[in-house]
Order: structure tokens, then sequence, then C-alpha cells
């Protein structure tokens, strides 16, 4: 494993690590139920959380509680739904009406499924066959919207959501919360550009997991070794 050196030495200002889940603390799956945390990652962060100095986070695209069903970690602050979902504040009531607008609109093919977030809706085609995934992509591209709506591209998946949330600001909203701390995002999906473009105006760094094009500064290749950077930050004291 050859990370970049520049990873190994981020400099004198205690660490905001946000983290993404799927495809950087686990493995892509079949089954989202499956995607248990990489071997050390939940020690790793727990160390992160518990650190005197750094601080660590998670900001996702599912349900804060799911994330905390699987990494067991009360004190890792969570921030769900692409941005939504904030620890200790009440979340607006979901748009109801919006949702079944969208429901109705989908089609009905074998393979695809529907992951139901209450606020939001991922339509996920990792089992439709790969030959008609493309058409699937178009009709998902081709749905009318309602008002103030925005659907926006993952791994093998279309999510709907109110607009005006997303990783970019949320990333943003906690490095203001740490100004003194130098703000470090790891992410390996679409989704986690906006994270990428934010914090790179803001002077932090960016590692992107996994291959494809990206704003990201850091290119690493696994869940493993965004574990292995995550063991040596936790490692790591000021002096
Ligand atoms: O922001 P994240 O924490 O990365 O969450 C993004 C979406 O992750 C999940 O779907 C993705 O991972 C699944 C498990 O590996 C995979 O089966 C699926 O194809 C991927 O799209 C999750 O189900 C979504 O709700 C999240 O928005």
């Amino acid at each position: 494993m050859t990370l970049p050196p520049e990873l190994h030495t981020l400099g004198d200002r205690p660490l905001l690590v946000i983290c993404d889940y799927d495809g950087t603390l686990a493995p892509i799956v079949t089954r989202p139920e499956d995607a248990f945390p990489q071997p050390g990652a939940r020690e790793a962060l727990r160390r992160l959380t518990a650190h005197p100095t750094h601080h660590a986070a998670i900001v996702t695209g599912r349900r804060a509680e799911q994330i905390h069903a699987l990494l067991n970690l009360p004190d890792l602050p969570v921030i769900g739904l692409h941005g939504m979902e904030w620890p200790g504040e009440e979340i607006r009531p979901p748009d109801e009406e919006a949702l079944r607008f969208i429901a109705t609109q989908l089609p009905d093919v074998p393979g695809l499924w529907l992951e139901d977030k209450r606020w939001t809706l991922a339509v996920h085609y990792r089992a439709v066959p790969e030959a008609q995934q493309a058409n699937v992509e178009a009709v998902l591209a081709a749905v009318s919207l309602p008002e103030g709506w925005e659907v926006i591209a993952g791994k093998k998946v279309r999510e709907f959501r109110p607009a005006g949330f997303g990783k970019g600001r949320a990333a943003q909203q906690l490095a203001l919360t740490f100004p003194l701390h130098l703000p470090v995002f790891l992410g390996d999906d679409v989704t986690d550009e906006e994270g990428f473009v934010a914090l790179r105006g803001q002077g932090g760094v960016t590692v992107k997991v996994g291959e494809g094009a990206t704003a990201a500064e850091y290119r690493i290749a696994s869940p493993a070794e965004v574990v292995a950077l995550l063991e040596e930050w936790a490692d790591s004291s000021l002096s």
C-alpha cells in the first residue's frame, strides 16, 4: 500500500476528519444492509473521536441511525441524508406529496428497488441486468421533479431529495464549527464531489477513494487504505 506522502504529514493543526460511509469506510456490496465497516474502521474512528485534539464526523447519504447501528459509536457525530439530518436537531417533516409524485413515475423493472428513507427516495438499479441499466438511468433522468427537488447520481443509484442540502454545505458547516482544525474529507462517490469542492475552497485536504474523475487533491485505492490513514492520524499527536 503506497499512500500519497503528503497525507502522512498534514502539518501542525488538529484534524477534523470527515468521512463518507459507503465505499469509503465500507466496501461497496450488492445490498446496503450488508455494507459492514472495513476491519479496523470502527476502532480507528473510536480513537479519533476520543482523541484529545482531533475530531471526526461522518457525512452520509444514509439515515444517521443506520450509520450508528453499523458503527456503534454514539459519540461520533453523523450528518445524514446528504446534510439534511444533524445531531440533536429536529428535521423538518418529510414532503410526502412530493415523494408520492416521484414514486408514481418510476419504472417497473426487474431488479430495481426503492430505498425509502422517509425524507428522500433512493432508487437502486445495481441488480437490474447490465444491458438495461443505461435505459433505467435515462428513465430516471426524465422523471419530472416537484418544485424545490433534485435528483443526484450515486453508485448504481439515483436519489431524489429536496434541494438546498448536500455534502458540500455539510462539510463547510462542520469546518466553520471547528475553525482551528484542518478539515480533511474522504469520499468515493459523485455526491462526495460537492464536499471536495467546498473544502478545497476552504484550504481543506480532499481524498478520493477509488477510481473516477474527481475534484479531490489526493487519491487512495480502497477502504483498507482509508483505515490505514485513520489509524495513522489517530496515532498522531501535536507537539
Ligand atoms: O454517502 P454514503 O455514505 O456513501 O451513502 C451513499 C448511498 O450508499 C448506499 O448505497 C450505495 O452502497 C450500497 C452498499 O455498498 C450499494 O449496494 C449501492 O449500490 C450504493 O449506491 C445507500 O443504500 C444509499 O442510501 C446511500 O445514499
